[in-house]
């Protein structure tokens, strides 16, 4: 079946079809001021949000998107695995396997370079219970190191930047936490190929929420203390409050401890991640702004030159998602078991389809002269 040819997004099959963006990164935002930290940009702008407009939450059927939020509740029907049925398969004409489509990619980047992104939780690492034992096998480790050494390469993150630069443990790789609100760019735009990142310039948009969410992380340990398998987690500028190992009959328990702490702090909104509640400044930067970003402190952001590929699982990676396709940057991979609307070109199924299209994507660089 030729794929291409029922794909309903813009396919980019000509060598050089990506066009610049139609807004260009703002140069404010480099060079860095003097004290190494990236100045504030100029056009970021925090809106006051009221409390009764959290984003999921407080809709009218917030526990059915609780229930929907992990594909734990939309992969099995009756014990019968839909990933194999016909609307996955259907949905995979609209959204074509990366790893099919992979000549089609690299003849994309023919003469251009390709910049990787890659969240981690559902992404590099599979998902499990216990949010502290997201381990990346060495497998995935190695082959990350090595793509690394062919093309630059990010992660982007909701966890904090520090625990995720120590889950993956990759001296190679840019690291961006708390949802691309706490980036470590590089000292100067790479020149030839890297095999260390010189960390030095930090960029952190959301720093004077940094009390505000610490008070926030303080409350939400507090009050949902008495709730089993409630988990809060510190992602420095965002917190997670997990619900992934608590009853169902709880769920609104922990949604409405949730909600009485947001009531004090119209500065923060609510996002719903995979059987996770996140709080985060009310702010105009997202994963998507974090590509771009990098992009810019990396000297990669003239697409007639250089090729982005994002590879995420989560609703806040679609921001990213976004951000390559409106300006036909480049493109979005969403890794998901099931089908799911979204703003990526391509898919992989898990983890290990992951891998797989990283060491494709490896070979085919390293085969070039
Ligand atoms: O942007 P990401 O790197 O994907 O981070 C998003 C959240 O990931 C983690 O939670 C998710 O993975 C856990 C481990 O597999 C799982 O237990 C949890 O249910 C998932 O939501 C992380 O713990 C969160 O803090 C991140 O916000």
């Amino acid at each position: 079946m030729d794929l291409k040819a029922n794909h309903s997004a813009p396919i980019l099959t000509d060598p050089t079809p990506i066009t610049k963006p139609r807004v260009g990164i703002h140069d404010s935002l480099l060079p860095y001021s003097s004290s190494g930290v990236f100045s504030q940009a100029p056009y970021l702008k925090t809106q006051r949000k009221k409390p009764g407009l959290l984003d999921d939450v407080r809709s009218t059927n917030w526990l059915d998107a609780m229930k929907s939020s992990s594909p734990r509740n939309i992969i099995k029907n009756n014990g019968t695995d839909l990933s194999n049925d016909v609307a996955y398969r259907n949905w995979m004409l609209k959204y074509p396997s990366a790893l099919t489509s992979i000549e089609q990619i690299v003849n994309n980047a023919n003469g251009k370079r390709i910049a990787l992104f890659l969240d981690y939780d559902g992404t590099l690492s599979p998902i499990v219970d216990n949010p502290d034992h997201a381990f990346m096998s060495n497998v995935m480790r190695a082959a990350v190191r090595n793509v690394a050494k062919y093309v630059p390469t990010a992660i982007i993150s909701g966890r904090s930047r520090e625990k995720v630069h120590k889950f993956v443990g990759l001296k190679e790789l840019y690291y961006a936490g708390s949802h691309g609100m706490d980036i470590v760019g590089p000292v100067q735009p790479p020149t030839g190929h890297t095999t260390e990142v010189i960390e030095g310039n930090l960029y952190q948009p959301a720093s004077e929420f940094l009390p505000m969410i610490n008070e926030v992380f303080v409350s939400l340990v507090e009050i949902t203390k008495n709730i089993e398998g409630a988990k809060v987690e510190d992602n420095k500028f965002c917190v997670s409050v997990h619900y992934r190992n608590v009853d169902e009959k709880n769920w609104k328990t922990v949604a409405e401890c949730v909600e009485d702490t947001l009531k004090n702090y119209p500065r923060l909104r609510l996002t719903h991640g995979r059987m996770v509640l996140e709080i985060r400044p009310v702010l105009e930067w997202n994963k998507g702004k974090a590509v771009e970003f990098l992009l810019e402190s990396l000297g990669l952001s003239n697409c007639d030159d250089v090729l982005p590929i994002y590879v995420g699982d989560d609703r806040t990676d679609e921001d990213a998602f976004k951000f390559l396709r409106e300006g036909e940057r480049g493109y979005g991979i969403l890794v998901t078991p099931a089908p799911k609307e979204s703003s990526a070109y391509y898919s992989l199924r898990d983890t290990s389809e992951v891998m797989e299209f990283i060491n494709l994507l490896a070979m085919h660089k390293k085969s070039l002269p």
